[in-house]
């Protein structure tokens, strides 16, 4: 029964989309093994990769042996385990991540994660369930109309080729009685369940009423599954069985799975304006990379306690133990850990900005870094040409200024090329999508994540709050196998920071390729002079994009990137489709991507207003967001 579900499962996210039948194609001519199938049915779908679901599946084997909890329990954990005999006629709660961005005239400026929802509930109404579709949309504050979900009615009546029903609300007589009217088949879309507080705090009794819609749930919300939300979470208390979608499925084969179990040399590259938004992330990923190269702000973190110069840059001063810290556990765990030689250096944070190239160590005051330099790129390239997996997350640089870009796109077109050569590519979401579309080459990455937020709670390891239905819910099972698979050995490269130098080391061939030590020790200098006041600006223009109206792709710290900018209406990155299988392609319809938090728009002359009110925005935000968290 439940074999007969996964292909049916599998000929879903095969019938369309060419990138699919190419990774399928690959697959076959892999022998289907019956290990491939049981790993099918734990929740790991062989349409993924069926090497990896193959290898996945031996871990089981391993890990049953070991009586790890989780997987004797498995049989019907994904949507693909259920039948028609399980689903006709059932009511079926299905909570998604339609968390789109709208322009000001309400119009969808990425319809990605519509169309990601896409395949679990075609799924679902052509095996006769009634399906009550759950999402939220921003982070309004009780009942907010320009919140409503009534802009993505035609976009999904369009994509799943009925008309889907709206309720205008989500509990309540009305919503009951539309329930009971639904047919076999038919998708009733209940209201933002954000109007109701009790969502977001994950109140037993709204969980409840929620609950009481259906006769089993489905998540499939994996932008929200970081959020224990009544509707992710709340509800699998009420309703079995609770089973994940195909998309948080495929979410999870590679975020976790391919990430703790990789195809080695595996590299790792983070990027981003903060360390402290990224120390979870790489700590979690010294623990299991090869490579790690750093990029973006946070360098100069790093250089700074080494003790050179960073001018003006981007400084977390409270940080530089911590950077010192880091680099120390990249030695001691003998990861290879490359950070840029050479800078492009900036006398303002502005697109039109005078710029040079500059060694790491001779950053001039006054000027700041913004992007890494072509001798870290032809660097970096060389470490990735080693490769088999990479994940990455985080720019290189200040990307939404073409000037600074260019490392950023490097490391996309890298990425790129690898992906054509078989290596595993994995976007973890966030503004890297957002380059990646940017650049255009999202869709030949193996896998490009819908969600920001919830890919850095996984890359760091967390276990994530969503269907718990028994002590075996597939992020726990996913969990466990990253455990297992921990105990894999690399051969890794060294990093050695000298009397202060910062120095990387090539300790031998990877993957067959010696790595150049190309990265030369660097000079100390002092005065570091660091300006607090140049950074402010720095960072508020970097947060003047998360200016207004709903919520989108997150970071942890500042999780309120949303709608395009400034009255923009420009296309946000595209992400995963999951609606076409993998890897993720570019169906050119529809507006592009969603969840990576879109691009800059230009704008630049209200920096400081916009900045002004992002920070606002964020600390409003993040008040209420520190509590709803992994309540
Ligand atoms: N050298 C730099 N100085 C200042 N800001 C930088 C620098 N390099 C990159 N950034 C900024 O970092 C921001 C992205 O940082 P963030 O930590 O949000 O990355 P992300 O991980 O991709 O996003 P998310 O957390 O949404 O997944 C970009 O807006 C970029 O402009
Ligand atoms: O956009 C996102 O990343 C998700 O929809 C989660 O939104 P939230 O950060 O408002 O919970």
């Amino acid at each position: 029964m439940a074999s007969t579900a996964a292909t049916a499962a599998l000929s879903i996210i095969k019938s369309t989309g060419g990138a699919a039948v190419t990774r399928s194609s690959r697959a076959s001519f892999l022998p289907i093994t019956s290990t491939a199938v049981s790993a099918r049915r734990l929740g790991f779908s062989a349409v993924v990769d069926s090497r990896f679901s193959v290898h996945v599946a031996s871990k089981v084997q391993s890990v049953r042996g070991k009586g790890t909890r989780g997987v004797i329990t498995m049989a019907k954990k994904s949507v693909g385990d259920l039948t028609s005999a399980d689903l006709k006629g059932k009511k079926v709660f299905v909570r998604a991540d339609l968390n789109v961005p709208l322009d000001d005239n309400q119009n969808i400026t990425d319809d990605t994660r519509i169309r990601a929802a896409i395949p679990t509930i075609k799924f679902l109404i052509e095996n006769g369930a009634k399906v009550i579709l759950s999402t939220h949309l921003g982070r309004p504050k009780g009942v907010t109309p320009k919140f409503s979900l009534t802009p993505l009615v035609p976009r999904l009546s369009e994509l799943l080729g009925i008309e889907v029903v709206k309720a205008d609300d989500c509990i309540g007589p009305e919503v009951e009685s539309l329930v009971a009217s639904l047919p076999e088949g038919g998708v009733l879309l209940l209201e933002n369940v954000r109007f109701y507080k009790e969502e977001e705090k994950n109140e037993p009794e709204f969980a409840k009423k929620l609950a009481s819609l259906a006769d089993l749930y489905v998540n499939d919300a994996f932008g929200t599954a970081h959020r224990a939300h009544a509707s992710t979470e709340g509800v699998t208390k009420f309703l079995k069985p609770s089973v994940a979608g195909f998309l948080l499925q495929k979410e999870l084969d590679y975020l976790v799975g391919a990430v703790s179990n990789p195809k080695r040399p595996f590299a790792a590259i983070v990027g981003g304006s903060k360390v402290s938004s990224k120390i979870g992330v790489i700590e979690s990923l010294l623990e299991k990379c090869d490579i790690l190269l750093l990029g973006g702000g946070m360098i100069f973190t790093f250089y700074k306690a080494q003790g050179l110069s960073v001018g003006s840059s981007l400084v977390e001063e409270d940080k530089l133990e911590l950077a010192t810290s880091l680099l120390a556990k990249a030695k001691a765990r003998g990861v290879s850990l490359l950070l840029p030689t050479d800078v492009v250096i900036a006398d303002k944070f502005a697109p039109d900005a005078n710029s040079k190239i500059v060694p790491a160590s001779a950053i001039p005051d006054g000027w700041m870094g913004l992007d890494i330099g072509p001798d870290s790129v032809k660097t970096f390239n060389e470490a990735l040409d080693t490769t088999q997996t990479v994940i990455w997350n985080g720019p290189m640089g200040v990307f939404e200024f073409e000037k600074f870009a260019q490392g950023t796109e490097a490391v996309a077109n890298k990425l790129a090329e690898l992906s054509k050569k078989g290596v595993t590519t994995i976007i973890g979401g966030g503004d890297s999508v957002a380059a990646v579309e940017k650049v255009g080459v999202a869709g030949v990455m193996s896998h490009i994540s819908t969600g920001g937020g919830a890919s850095l709670e996984l890359l760091e390891g967390k276990v994530l709050p969503v269907p718990s239905p028994s002590p075996s819910s597939p992020v726990k099972l996913a969990l466990a196998m990253a455990m297992a698979a921990s105990i894999i050995q690399s051969s890794p490269l060294s990093f050695n920071s000298n009397n202060g130098k910062l120095q990387i080391h090539s300790s031998g061939s990877l993957g067959g390729i010696k790595l150049q030590n190309r990265v030369s020790p660097l000079g100390l200098s002092s005065g570091l002079g660091s300006r607090r006041q140049s950074l402010l600006i720095c960072h508020s223009a970097i947060n003047a994009k998360c200016s207004e109206g709903q919520t989108q792709t997150v970071t942890r710290e500042s999780p309120t990137i949303t709608q395009a900018p400034v009255h923009s209406k420009e296309k946000s990155p595209s992400l995963d489709d999951g609606g076409d299988g993998f890897p993720p392609r570019d169906d050119g319809d529809g507006g592009g991507g969603g969840g990576g938090g879109g691009n800059w728009s230009g704008g630049f002359f209200f920096f400081g207003f916009l900045a002004f009110l992002g920070l606002l925005k964020d600390k409003e935000g993040e008040e209420d967001y520190r509590g709803s968290r992994r309540r």
